[in-house]
């Protein structure tokens, strides 16, 4: 276990026979994940085969330690033990299952192979059913983006999939928990024709979504003999951690299913439950302790000091309008800083961090700049000022698209250019991009005077005009090195034109490999363009693989114009762990990745969107859940206290992974030039009164 000494606690986990099961709760922080991953490496070590070991977690990012310690090089020989999430069993059940259940669950074509969707080609099937529906007026009070439309729609689907009821129940249970005004009632109506015309197109077409998949595994395979009696014999020991953030299908099938097994190890954090709104009940969860044969609780923390304790104390009290009294310790753990504007806020953050770094020693890894989001420009600032000062600097947002990344863009321009029988339109920026990248180290300057002299947006076809072809001056300009570049550029094209078209996932990796990482090209040695192409490559198969069209190569390029298919950037936490650099990051997906930073600075402290949720007129994450009375109103008195309880959570979480100061930052005129107070801010004034007023008490 690496060099960390085990407390008592832990040892008493892992010093034990792998009989029986053991429900381990504790809130974050106090090693129970490590006692878990100790646990691992004793069963393994003891005999037990690796792949008679399954590893649960409700999302791939909480499975992150086991996904280490299961690399590590002195690990006895033998199996590996098998990391899943729920719906990752339930697709590897459908693969192996498909010929059983097809049939009965409705499948037009039950003798052809499965599709199974990513949340991205769900998306494109999404818009083949829905588009013809918009033309007729479906959603038409509705302003939302065309993409979020479409995963609210298959966001319902996995809701009542989660949840275990009918998903033509959806627009009946979002009615009846409404009470504005009646226009949005036809809304709810509209959203549950759409699941059902997709669930209708899926089953004709073999394709399954998340929800599809685990309706199948839950209410066909695992009720089946067969499979159960599969699954029994497969596995024999289990670790199932963070039940706290996976959903009430997950725990049913677990109450069925942890008798069975040799030896269970089933973890609660008991201050969780951030993904309650993708689903996750935390109260289903606890469950899960009733049928274990032991019950251990751990104590404590191996991250925060008493002083943060304290600050989340305050914080939840001055929330929850409760009285309190501060101890002036926290006052050492916490400071306010207000600025009028975002610039001068971006540059302070810049030179407390270089402090911090420089004069206080902390290391770059250790500090976390979070927000409720994060956008494009807030990003660019604070990577930009942070680079200026000479500190590494990473940024995780979930939102990021791989379609957003330069070396997207290029590689598109490029399958364009090669590609004229698609007759899709390039702009001059989209060649200026091209340039830029595949050159690297061009500059702006000569790229547009490439885009300009060279190349004409009304005759797409023609491609790039030839270097030789310009005037002497202008070459000059351009330089002839660049020159050497553009004609080996446009013979490469040239060539491709004139051969066979290759899908066009085999026409990216064949432009990377002949062109693009060759000496003196722009992703010569650059691993995050690499990395970002095997991504796109990755992206366009999957897609290629679900769209059977002839075209599908154009159709990928229309989807993701139009923002249908975002191609997600699957950048993994674990990349962005190994970096010693200041992360900036979404404060929820912050607490996803499960990790402490030792100094955090919490941004825009006066913008509601810490407290309020995401708006989405066509779902309810509330109303969506199992321990929702059918009958109920969602009343603004509700909505309140769930924002309330939802800031609380959120706040004791992230001082939970800190352990040593959070700056709270706070401009008077946020990004878009408003004035916010929202309730984080008011907390801290609260705070910052109470513990005035006792400075001034004799
Ligand atoms: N015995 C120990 N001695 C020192 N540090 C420890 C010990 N056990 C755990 N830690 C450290 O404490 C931190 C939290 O541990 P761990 O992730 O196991 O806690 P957890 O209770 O599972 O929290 P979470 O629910 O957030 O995952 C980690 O950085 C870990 O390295």
């Amino acid at each position: 276990m690496g060099t960390l000494s085990l407390s008592a606690a832990q040892q008493a986990i892992i010093e034990r026979e792998p009989v029986g099961s053991v429900y381990l709760e504790g809130p974050a922080g106090s090693g129970k994940t490590t006692a878990a991953v100790a646990w691992l490496d004793h069963l393994l070590h003891s005999g037990i085969p690796g792949d008679q070991i399954l590893i649960l977690t409700p999302q791939r990012t909480l499975a992150q330690p086991y996904v280490q310690a299961v690399q590590r090089p002195d690990l006895p020989p033998g199996s590996l033990p098998v990391i899943l999430t729920l719906n990752g069993l339930a697709q590897r059940l459908v693969s192996l299952f498909w010929p059983v259940v097809a049939r009965d669950a409705g499948f037009a074509h039950p003798e052809k192979s499965p599709v199974f969707l990513t949340a991205e080609t769900a998306q494109f099937y999404m818009a083949q059913v829905v588009d013809p529906l918009l033309e007729e007026g479906y959603f038409d009070g509705v302003t939302i983006d065309r993409n979020r439309l479409f995963s609210q729609i298959l966001d319902n689907l996995n809701k009542a999939a989660f949840i275990g009821f009918e998903h033509t129940e959806l627009a009946t249970r979002l009615k009846a928990a409404w009470v504005g005004k009646p226009a949005q009632l036809l809304v709810y109506d509209q959203a549950q024709e759409c699941a059902n015309r997709f669930r209708q197109y899926c089953l004709e077409n073999n394709l399954l979504d998340f929800s599809l998949q685990l309706e199948i595994f839950y209410h066909r395979l695992w009720t089946s003999f067969l499979v159960r009696n599969y699954l029994t014999q497969t596995f024999t020991h289990l670790i199932y951690d963070n039940i706290e953030e996976d959903v009430p299908a997950a725990h049913d099938i677990l109450q069925e299913w942890l008798p069975s097994f040799t030896s269970a190890l089933v973890i609660n954090d008991s201050d969780g439950g951030y993904r309650a709104f993708l689903g996750a009940d935390t109260e289903t969860g606890t469950t899960l302790a009733e049928i274990c044969k032991q019950k251990v609780q751990f104590e404590g923390t191996y991250v925060t000091n008493p002083r943060i304790d304290q600050l989340s104390a305050c914080l939840s009290d001055a929330l929850l309008r409760r009285v309190y009294t501060p101890s002036p310790a926290v006052d050492q753990v916490h400071q306010i800083h207000f600025e009028r504007f975002y610039p001068a806020m971006i540059g302070w953050i810049g030179a407390r961090i270089e402090s911090l770094v420089h004069e206080e020693g902390v290391a770059p890894g250790e500090i976390a700049i979070l927000a409720p989001f994060v956008s494009d420009s807030l990003r660019f600032s604070l990577m930009a000022e942070l680079e200026s000062r000479g500190i590494p600097a990473r940024s995780h947002r979930p939102s990021r698209t791989l379609r957003d990344e330069p070396a997207t863009r290029c590689l598109l321009t490029l399958a364009k250019l090669a590609h004229p029988d698609w007759e899709l339109p390039i702009t001059r920026q989209e060649i200026r991009v091209m340039l830029m990248q595949s050159f690297g180290g061009m500059d702006l300057i000569r790229a547009d005077l490439c885009a300009q002299t060279l190349f004409s947006p009304k005759k797409p076809r023609e491609g790039l005009a030839s270097f030789d072809r310009l005037v002497p001056a202008m070459q000059e300009r351009i330089t002839h090195r660049i020159g050497e570049k553009l004609e080996a550029l446009r013979a490469w094209l040239d060539a491709y034109r004139t051969s066979e078209p290759l899908p066009l996932d085999g026409f990216l990796a064949r432009i990377f490999g002949e062109l693009l990482s060759q000496p003196g090209f722009g992703f010569a040695g650059d691993l995050e363009a690499a990395a970002v192409t095997a991504r796109l490559v990755e992206s366009v198969q999957k897609f290629r693989r679900a769209a059977s069209d002839a075209e599908n190569g154009k159709l990928y390029m229309q989807m993701i114009a139009e923002g249908v298919i975002a191609a997600q950037s699957p950048q993994s936490y674990e990349e962005l762990a190994r970096t010693d650099a200041v992360l900036i990051s979404p404060a929820h997906t912050f607490l996803m990745t499960n990790r402490p930073a030792q100094v955090q600075f919490w941004l825009d402290a006066g913008s509601l969107n810490w407290w309020q949720r995401l708006m989405q007129p066509l779902t309810h994450p509330y109303v969506l859940s199992r321990r929702w009375p059918p009958d109920r109103k969602w009343t603004d008195v509700e909505d309140y206290s769930a924002n309330q309880e939802s800031l609380a959570r959120m706040l004791r979480g992230l001082l939970r992974r800190c352990s040593g100061r959070v700056f709270v930052c706070s401009v008077t005129l946020n990004e878009r030039g408003d004035e916010e107070h929202g309730p984080l801010l008011q907390a801290f004034q609260s705070l910052r009164r109470r513990l005035n007023a006792r400075e001034v008490q004799p």
